[in-house]
């Protein structure tokens, strides 16, 4: 049982996971900071939190876990506010969607505290944002990636596990590097194309007019279009790198689909798509 819970940034992850941790009793109070008035209000009358602190030293006073759950552009200004206010034992976690750019700044910002960071991802989430987004079955067996630095006191990363495992999820272990290798092929990539897709259809003509001839796979593939501006911009940012490598190959197999087009290789175009429905269909209905 967690006496007292801080979340920093109290909106759909950070709401959901002070939910998911209420409703199985594995916490007693939940204190949130956040920055945005009108959203800690909403927090407040949900039942999300218990206390709102505006003081980042007072959110954390007599905290045994604290979540990081902001954008990641705002994770190392964090660190570094709270750094002098963390007490041995208090343990420290985040749910960043990239892990290597939140480990540097952990890294640079908490001193000896490292010890108590176990940086964290939960493998769940919607196109929605804000606290009255947040819903206590978000995590229910979902995964949870926890890449322990090893500098970390294996209680901390025990306390980690344990809260994770009472919200609902199955926790997993990888290192941060596979981490961002793996997300950005399997979330960010799509993420980036759904953007760009949507943006695209909405510059060539006017959105009302065309999308009400869109069938169910637009609308299931366009769905994470809607996500938060913010949000993508700094995991794009923060996993630049993967992401980019990425985004080369990508470019390099459209090449090749618009060459079997223009030469009208339907013999390419159907290799490319059995092979992609081979893996898809082994995947999901396996
Ligand atoms: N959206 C999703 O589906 C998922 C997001 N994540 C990660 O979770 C984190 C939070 O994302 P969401 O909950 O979706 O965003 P959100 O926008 O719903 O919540 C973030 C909250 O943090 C607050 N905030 C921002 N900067 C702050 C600061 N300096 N101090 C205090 N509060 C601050 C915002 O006002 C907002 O309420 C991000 O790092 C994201 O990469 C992880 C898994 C899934
Ligand atoms: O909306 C969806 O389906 C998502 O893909 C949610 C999501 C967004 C960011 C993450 O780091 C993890 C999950």
């Amino acid at each position: 049982m967690i006496q007292r819970l801080c979340v920093l940034g109290v909106g759909l992850i950070g709401g959901s996971l002070a939910l998911a941790l209420k409703r199985s009793g594995a916490v007693s109070e939940v204190i949130g900071y956040e920055k945005d008035p009108l959203y800690r209000a909403k927090a407040l009358s949900l039942g999300i939190i218990d206390r709102a602190e505006v003081c980042l030293a007072e959110a954390l006073r007599g905290a045994e876990v604290v979540v990081l759950a902001v954008p990641l552009g705002g994770m190392e200004g964090l660190f570094q506010q709270m750094a002098p206010h963390l007490k041995p034992e208090m343990v420290v976690t985040d749910v960043g969607s990239v892990k290597g750019s939140v480990v540097t700044a952990a890294r640079a910002e908490l001193g000896t505290r490292i010890v108590d960071f176990v940086p964290g991802h939960p493998i769940a989430g919607t196109e929605k944002s804000g606290p009255e987004a947040a819903f206590s079955d978000l995590f229910c067996l979902h995964k949870v990636i926890l890449t322990p630095l090893p500098e970390n006191r294996p209680g901390a990363v025990e306390t980690v596990r344990r809260m994770w495992h009472q919200a609902g999820a199955e926790v997993v272990e990888i290192s941060s590097a596979y981490h961002d290798q793996v997300l950005a092929g399997v979330s960010h990539l799509p993420h980036v194309l759904a953007f760009v897709l949507v943006d695209l259809l909405a510059k060539v003509g006017e959105p009302q007019d065309t999308l009400q001839f869109a069938a169910g796979g637009f609308r299931d593939f366009s769905r994470i279009a809607s996500s938060d501006p913010t949000v993508w911009r700094d995991i794009c940012l923060a996993n630049r790198e993967p992401l980019l490598a990425l985004l080369d190959h990508f470019e390099a197999e459209l090449h090749t689909v618009g060459e079997a087009l223009r030469h009208g290789d339907g013999g390419k175009l159907a290799e490319i798509f059995a092979r992609a429905k081979a893996a898809r269909d082994t995947h999901y209905n396996a």
